[in-house]
């Protein structure tokens, strides 16, 4: 089934704008991830798809139908949400089974169908078990059996994974991805689990406040982001995003000056000549930790030094915070929990995420104060590292220890001052 949203907003009474202006079209058979941090509007673009909300504007099409006339209408469409409304005094079997009921299956058909879907599911042996009697995991299970019962054209998801420990939720993920496609379905999945999106999606569709930032399949959202904020959003560790000005030497290279340190880009590489029509100005260049190695300190050519701010050790690798005396450019609502990872202090390209959303913002003045405040002791003094690196376990160095890094000036990204991607075309 296609899905076509056109110019799609909805504002709640009160005045929210849930979503703004958001179109999207779904292919027939495919999966599309809509991701954002909590509130940004996902739930209610699925609802609008679902036909249980109506939009205030822009329109909503199911197969060039209202998608209001094709939920309400027929077996096409099957939701399975987050809270899962199994009934409590109906067996597995019976709940699985209940949309073939009101579809006139008789007995015996519905009870080959039922359990052709459990055994899909890993259920089969479950069937006369009552819902209390289920593991969490087993509930979502016999939801999603529910769901896939009814062949439906089009699968809306919301969060249906988000109750569910770390490991069944990768299983669980690598199973819906499996059944959807094997039934040729279309699937629109809600989830503000970047992980999940990156995995699951034929394409990945960010959000933030109710403002589609970038649409496309994982691996480009991912390496080649349409704007500052999903820039910042996706990856862990977070991408390095540094303000930079740009300096022209023509014919020579393009330097990026950040603090009293510089990068330059040859005046053949590709994008040197792009950025030189920004000669003087500031933007943001983003570099992820893997296009940065740690070197011997007398190398020349593309090099940043710093001190070890802080360290990290995850078991398979630890991170090192550098500040390398450049001001970092911080976007607020990444929707990482952390309030002393590099948050607030959006001085130097001002305001820029605010501009982006075309509305509110925090205002700039604002957090250059909560970064003041930010930089005495304790785990705030995280707010200074500047620079985020991967390391190999357990590295010999520590706090305070000067280090060199090659940046790999092929993998940078560029933004300009209204958070939008320089060489977006180019994607
Ligand atoms: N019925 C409603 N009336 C008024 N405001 C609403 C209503 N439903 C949602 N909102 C608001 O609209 C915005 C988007 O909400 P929505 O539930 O779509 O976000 P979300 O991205 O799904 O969030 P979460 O991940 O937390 O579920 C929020 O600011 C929310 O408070």
């Amino acid at each position: 089934m296609e899905v076509l949203l056109r110019d799609v907003s909805k504002v709640f009474p009160g005045g929210t704008v849930a979503v703004d202006t958001v179109s999207l079209h779904v292919r027939p058979g495919e999966l599309v991830v809509l991701l954002g941090p909590s509130g940004c509007g996902k739930t209610t673009l699925l609802r609008m798809v679902a036909g249980l909300e109506l939009p205030t504007a822009g329109q909503v099409t199911l197969d060039g139908r209202p998608a209001r006339t094709v939920a309400y209408s027929g077996r096409d469409v099957a939701m399975v949400f987050q809270e899962l409304a199994l009934y409590r005094h109906m067996s597995v079997a019976e709940n699985i089974g209940f949309p073939l009921r009101w579809a006139g299956f008789d007995d015996a058909a519905r009870h080959e169908k039922v359990l052709e879907v459990a055994s899909a599911l890993g259920i089969g042996e479950l069937l006369g078990r009552r819902p209390s009697q289920l593991s969490g995991g087993q509930r979502q299970r016999v939801a999603m059996g529910r769901a896939l019962v009814r062949n439906p054209r089009l699968f809306l998801m919301d969060e249906p994974l988000s109750d569910l420990d770390t490991q069944l939720r990768t299983e669980l993920r690598t199973e819906i991805v499996d059944l959807v496609k094997d039934l040729g379905a279309t699937c629109v999945y809600v989830t503000h689990d970047q992980t999940e999106a990156l995995t699951m999606a034929d394409r990945v569709a960010i959000l933030r406040r109710g403002v589609l930032q970038d649409l496309g399949k994982p691996t480009d959202v991912y390496t080649r982001p349409a704007t500052l904020y999903v820039a910042g959003f996706l990856g862990q560790p977070r991408m390095n995003l540094i303000e930079a000005t740009v300096v022209v030497s023509l014919d020579q290279h393009v330097a990026l000056r950040m603090g009293a340190q510089e990068l330059r880009l040859p005046w053949l590489h590709m994008q040197a000549r792009m950025l030189a029509r920004y000669h003087g100005e500031r933007i943001a260049v983003g570099f992820r930790p893997e296009a940065l190695t740690p070197v011997p300190p007398d190398t020349t050519d593309n090099v940043l030094h710093g001190r070890v701010l802080y360290l990290e050790h995850h078991g398979h690798e630890s991170l090192a915070f550098l500040d390398v005396g450049a001001t970092a450019v911080t976007i607020d609502e990444t929707g990482y929990g952390d309030p002393g990872t590099n948050r607030g202090r959006s001085r130097g390209v001002r305001g820029m995420l605010a501009r982006l959303s075309g509305r509110g913002g925090r205002p700039a003045a604002a957090s250059e104060e909560k970064a003041v405040e930010r930089a005495g002791a304790g785990r705030h003094e995280r707010a200074r590292a500047e620079l985020t690196i991967r390391l190999a376990p357990y590295p010999s160095i520590g706090v305070g220890h000067p280090v060199a890094v090659a940046v790999d000036v092929t993998r940078l990204h560029f933004f300009d001052d209204a958070g939008m991607r320089i060489d977006l075309a180019r994607r």
